[in-house]
Formats: C-alpha cells, sequence, structure tokens
C-alpha cells in the first residue's frame, strides 16, 4: 500500500523532509502515512522565519483589525474543510469521525473569536500622580511563541492557541505531536489559503527530545503555550531557562465526578459516560474518578454498566461508533498495567477490563469500570488517559469533598444534585479550573480553561487569553514646559 506523505509547512512553503517517520492507523495497527520528523535545523529555519516575520515591513502594517480578519477567514476555511480535516484525523488518531467533525466544525468559531478580539484588546492611558507627566500603557507581542501539542483534539488545542496569538501580533512555531499530526499538516494548507504572511505561522511535527527540546530552548522564541502531560512539562519547564519564555502548561487531570442521590440519574448516567468513554477516555478532562452517594451506588453503577456494554465499539470512521480504538498501543499498555495494578490491590472489576474480542486489531480497549473503596488504588490516583472509570463511594457533602479535592491534580469536575445550594457549595470549594453543574465536557471560547496544581499553569479561552500573548510597555511623558528640577531624586 502507498502511504500518504506529508510535510511540514515552514516559511510559507511546504517543505522536503529531510528525514520521516511511518504514521499507525489505530483502528488497524497498519502504517497509512509518512511523517516528517523535523530535525534541530529545521526548527531553526522555523523560529528564525517566524522572528524575520515578527519583525518585517510586512507584518508591521498589518492593522490588528486585518489580523482579525485573516483570523475569521482561517476560521471559516476550517469549518469549510471540516469534513476532511476530521476524516484525517480520524484516521490519524482513531477518534470517532462524529467527534472529529463536531469538533473541528466547532475549532471555527474559536478563530471568528479571537479574530474578532484582535482589534479590541487595548492599551490604557493611566491617571498618573504627577501632574507633569502622562503614562500610557502599550499592549505589544510578546513575540515568537512555540506552540506544542499532544495527540488528542490537535486543532482544538492548537486554536485555542493561535487564536489569541496571532490576534495580540504574535507569530507562531506550531508543534504537532509525532503522534497523529497528519490534521495539523493539512491544516497549514488553510493557513496558506487564509493569506497569512509566510513566516506568521509555521507548522511542524517530530520528536519531543530534539524538535520539541529544540524549539522551546530557542534564544528567539519568547512564549510556550504547551499542552500534554505533567513530566514533559517539567521537561518543557527546564527547556524555558535557556530562553526565560513566559510559558503557560496545560496538564492532565483525574476528575471527580461527583453524584448525589438527589441528582437526576439518568442525566447524571448519561454525563459520566460521555466523561469518561467519549473519545475513549482520551481527554484531559475526563472525568475517571466517579464519587457517587452510597445510598444511590448499587442502582446508579448498575445502569452504567448496562451503558457500558451498549456501548458500539468499532471502526472510527463510521458514523455509527461510539468509541473507537485508543491512539497508540504505548498508551494501551500503560492502561492494562495499571488496571492489572488496581484489581491486584483489591479493585473489583464491573466491566471491561480487557481487549474487546471482536476487535482483535488495532489498539481497542473496552469501556472498564472499577469498584474501588480504595483511594490509593492506582486507576484512582494515576490519569490512565483512557476508558476506565474509578468508583468511590461517599456519605456526606463533607466527604464527597474530601475525595474530589484528594488528587494533585485540579483540571475539570462535575456535580450532580438537584439541590441548588449544595450545587454552589460544592462548585466553591472544589479546587479544580472548571466545575460543571448538571452536565459535563461542555466548552466555549468564551469561557477560560485551565487546571489548578498539577494540571497547570495559566488559561486559555476567553478574553484574558490575548493578554498573556502581550507584554506591556509603559510609556512615560513629560509634558511639562519648564526644565526638570534637582536631577538627583527620584522623580
Ligand atoms: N489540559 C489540557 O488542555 C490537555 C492536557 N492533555 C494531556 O496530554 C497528555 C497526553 O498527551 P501526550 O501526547 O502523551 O503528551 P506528551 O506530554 O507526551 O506530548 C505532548 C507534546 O510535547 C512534545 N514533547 C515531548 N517531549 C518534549 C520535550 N522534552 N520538549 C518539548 N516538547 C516535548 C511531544 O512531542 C508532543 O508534541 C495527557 O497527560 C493529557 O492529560 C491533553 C489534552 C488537553
Ligand atoms: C481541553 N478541553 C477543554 O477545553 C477538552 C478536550 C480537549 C482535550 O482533552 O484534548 C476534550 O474533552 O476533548
Amino acid at each position: 500500500m502507498t502511504l500518504v506523505a506529508f510535510s511540514n509547512f515552514i516559511d510559507g512553503a511546504f517543505d522536503t523532509p529531510t528525514a520521516t517517520f511511518e504514521s499507525i492507523d489505530p483502528s488497524t495497527g497498519a502504517p497509512w502515512a509518512t511523517m516528517p520528523a523535523a530535525t534541530e535545523a529545521d526548527v531553526d529555519r522555523a523560529v528564525e522565519a517566524a522572528h524575520r516575520t515578527l519583525h518585517s515591513a510586512a507584518w508591521a502594517s498589518l492593522t490588528a483589525t486585518a489580523r482579525g480578519k485573516l483570523l475569521v477567514r482561517l476560521g471559516d476555511l476550517v469549518v469549510a474543510n471540516a469534513g476532511r480535516l476530521a476524516e484525517l484525523e480520524t484516521r490519524d488518531t482513531g477518534k470517532i469521525i462524529r467527534e472529529t467533525r463536531a469538533q473541528i466544525a466547532y475549532v471555527g468559531d474559536y478563530y471568528r473569536y479571537y479574530g474578532g478580539l484582535a482589534d479590541k484588546h487595548e492599551g490604557s492611558h493611566l491617571p498618573i500622580d504627577k501632574a507633569d507627566m502622562d503614562v500610557t500603557i502599550r499592549r505589544e507581542p510578546i513575540g515568537v511563541v512555540a506552540a506544542v501539542v499532544p495527540w488528542n483534539s490537535q486543532l482544538f488545542l492548537s486554536a485555542v492557541k493561535l487564536g489569541p496569538a496571532l490576534a495580540a501580533g504574535c507569530t507562531v512555531v506550531l508543534k504537532a505531536s509525532e503522534d497523529g499530526p497528519a490534521p495539523l499538516l493539512a491544516f497549514a494548507e488553510l493557513v496558506h489559503e487564509a493569506g497569512f504572511p509566510a513566516g506568521s505561522v509555521n507548522i511542524l511535527t517530530g520528536f519531543g527530545h530534539d524538535c520539541g527540546r529544540r524549539l522551546t530552548s530557542h534564544p528567539l522564541v519568547s512564549r510556550v503555550a504547551f499542552t500534554g502531560g505533567p513530566s514533559t512539562a517539567r521537561a518543557i519547564v527546564r527547556n524555558t531557562a535557556e530562553n526565560l519564555a513566559y510559558t503557560t502548561l496545560e496538564l492532565g487531570g483525574k476528575s471527580p465526578v461527583v453524584v448525589f442521590a438527589d441528582a437526576d440519574l439518568d442525566s447524571a448516567a448519561n454525563a459520566v459516560v460521555a466523561g469518561i468513554f467519549a473519545a475513549s477516555g482520551q481527554s484531559c478532562v475526563a472525568g475517571s474518578r466517579l464519587l457517587v452517594e452510597h445510598s444511590i451506588k448499587a442502582e446508579f453503577l448498575d445502569r452504567l454498566k448496562h451503558k457500558a456494554e451498549a456501548i458500539k465499539i468499532g471502526d472510527p470512521q463510521d458514523p455509527a461508533t461510539e468509541m473507537g480504538p485508543l491512539a497508540t498501543p504505548r498508551q494501551r499498555e500503560w492502561i492494562e498495567n495499571i488496571v492489572a495494578e488496581s484489581l491486584a490491590k483489591g479493585g473489583t472489576l464491573v466491566t471491561g477490563g480487557k481487549r474487546p474480542d471482536e476487535h482483535p486489531h488495532g489498539f481497542y480497549y473496552a469501556p472498564t469500570i472499577i469498584d474501588g473503596e480504595d483511594s490509593a488504588l492506582p486507576c484512582v490516583r494515576e490519569e490512565l488517559f483512557g476508558p476506565v472509570l474509578s468508583v468511590l463511594a461517599f456519605d456526606t457533602e463533607a466527604e464527597a469533598l474530601a475525595l474530589a479535592n484528594d488528587t494533585p491534580f485540579g483540571l475539570a469536575s462535575g456535580v450532580f444534585t438537584t439541590n441548588l445550594a449544595k450545587a454552589h457549595r460544592m462548585a466553591r470549594d472544589i479546587h479544580a479550573g472548571v466545575v460543571w453543574v448538571n452536565t459535563y465536557r461542555a466548552v466555549s471560547p468564551l469561557v477560560p480553561f485551565g487546571g489548578y496544581g498539577q494540571s497547570g499553569l495559566g488559561r486559555e479561552g476567553g478574553l484574558d487569553a490575548i493578554r498573556d500573548y502581550t507584554r506591556s510597555k509603559s510609556v512615560w511623558i513629560r509634558i511639562s514646559d519648564e526644565p526638570i528640577p534637582d536631577p538627583f531624586v527620584m522623580r
């Protein structure tokens, strides 16, 4: 079978790669494409192009309004090409087509949102406490941005970086994950078609230890926007010791979903399924810890077991499929090891815990529920990034809250109750960047997103994200005609 060949997009052109690697279709386990493995020299060319463009007359002459229009155009192109990009993402990552189509069509709204904001983030004029001075604060683009993303939801996770970065007037080098990079390399064609000047957006893929390391430590990079795992985040922070780049980190989670006895249990069960089995659990916000009130535990687990066992597992390109494979064999082995260890240490398997017999090829893993009853079990502590739900029970609201916060992570959470006061108390007291009440896994370009603790640093989405791609310049203008008084004291 002929493999489809992809290229890096550097300085406005698609390169002939010097090194390549094969990309595997997770639903078959067979290679289907060759991807460029960006070398350190490729990274240098991309960063130099971004830096040159940032300081070019062409970029400087693009007003914020004009940049905004380019972003809106890019959003429109993403929507128009959502079907094609979705097929590529599904092929390269195994994420089901139902989800990739819908998610990518919505990604268009992220570019439109930041396009609209491009000429609305303003500097300020200060009511300065000195009569002979006039002080304004300019907000200037921070510089060249290195955006580094993982393999799940790559178009989405790129949009929350590229959108505010370009709106702020930065130029960007975006590194797609070495796992499933096809949709981002195809997205580069749309950047080109939208009319962004050569060098303003560069997109490449390669491995973390050389391409990622060089990019995030490059002396011409001023800003790193990273999404990925906590151990990679530590490596990135060490890399940025070289360039002192301002860095934001969107990391993993072990998000609790708290179901009280007074909840609408049908709705809660659907939300729990959405939280842990959608995207085969490969979501940073996966609701991987179910905390359920003791009095309804048996009934609720029974509902979940039936729903989990009814999930249609299959070809991710089939619109009827509800759960596809995991993205990589490495991911599946990690999950299998943690599940085996958790069962050996006393966890009770409610359902799943194995590769589905009817899918011997590809990296499939069955929807799995483990009744924990011990919050020290590895499946309760570790982020699995897979379709594995751990269940713990509580008797009181205080106990539910303590369990919810019993994790070094703090990305997302869900609370299911019909008691408004209880919902507000839980929303106030849960240590997480997002609390969903009577819903789960809802996102919007308008809403900031990010974690507490080991789940990261900084926020993406929403108005304030643009600010993180700017830095302030304070301009002091003396407006007195009198000569400067005593030169030996601070003004
Ligand atoms: N908070 C959020 O918004 C999200 C967080 N994630 C997290 O991402 C993780 C899963 O994705 P993976 O691809 O396995 O993550 P990963 O951390 O292994 O890789 C992420 C990216 O970092 C690059 N990288 C690896 N080593 C590097 C280095 N030394 N220097 C620079 N770059 C390097 C990789 O090539 C890839 O592009 C999970 O922990 C998940 O929770 C995933 C999606 C969203
Ligand atoms: C990051 N996110 C919300 O802002 C949710 C995602 C993206 C991801 O995990 O990659 C999701 O649930 O898929």
